[in-house]
């Protein structure tokens, strides 16, 4: 059975500023990640990391090369267009879980059902268990910074979406909490077919992940150390 592709990105070139201060913040870019892979991207501050997730996830268009999301090309959709590929077929996952503060964890997950229709929602209280989270009544202040996460992480799963695309989910954790949180984004990666790109500086959590690539310079290759 031939693997479905989540994300292909091919030859992204992608400059930002104008005149004569212009940085090349993706160099030829290239990157494919299959349904139900999970790859981390590692590299120094101002290498590239977040321009990258910018492209991937329809935020930016790149100055040339082509971005895929399963059969659908980005390179050239109307803005509208691209807005809907964001809501139904990207998840985003911030930093710190991005929750709203007035929401209970079960409304977080509701919310993104609400902004338009989705072929394929997720049930809100199944995807909570699965994510461990018990405190389903509970807002953003009564929880851990790991149970925001994973509040964080359900929402971003609730339309089934093809790419999920997670900015540093461990900045705010410790150590242990970091692990699981981890290990809980690869196991869904898995589970659900979701192609899964995670930006990361923490190298402790890089075993739960399959492909590690290194951004240097707007360069991406295959990390190999
Ligand atoms: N809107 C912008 N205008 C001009 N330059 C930008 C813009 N956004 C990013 N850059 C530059 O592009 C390069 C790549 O930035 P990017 O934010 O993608 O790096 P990063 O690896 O995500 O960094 P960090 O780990 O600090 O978040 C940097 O040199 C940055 O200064």
């Amino acid at each position: 059975m031939a693997t479905r592709t989540g994300l292909e990105i091919a030859g992204v070139t992608l400059v930002h500023g104008d005149g004569e201060s212009t940085v090349t913040a993706l160099d030829d870019v290239s990157l494919t990640v299959a349904a139900g892979e999970f790859v981390a991207v590692v590299g120094p501050s101002g290498s590239g990391k977040s321009s990258l997730l910018a492209v991937a996830g329809g935020l930016i268009t790149p100055d040339s090369g082509r971005v895929r999301i399963g059969d659908t090309d980005l390179t050239g959709l109307s803005a509208r267009r691209l807005a809907e590929v964001r809501r139904t077929r990207i998840g985003f996952v911030f930093r710190s879980g991005n929750l709203l503060p007035s929401l209970t964890a079960v409304d977080q997950l509701r919310l993104p059902l609400t902004l338009g229709r989705v072929a394929r929602p997720r049930d809100p209280m199944e995807l909570l268990a699965d994510v461990g989270m018990t405190h389903r009544a509970h807002r953003p202040d009564k929880l851990s910074g790991g149970e925001r996460q994973r509040v964080g992480i359900a929402r971003a799963l609730m339309t089934s979406p093809d790419l999920l695309l997670v900015d540093e989910p461990t900045a705010a954790l410790d150590r242990h909490r970091s692990q699981e949180v981890v290990a809980l984004l690869a196991h869904e990666a898995h589970a659900n077919g979701v192609a899964t790109v995670m930006v990361t500086h923490d190298h402790d959590v890089l075993s739960h992940c399959g492909t590690v690539y290194r951004m240097m310079d707007g360069i991406l290759e295959v990390a190999t150390d």
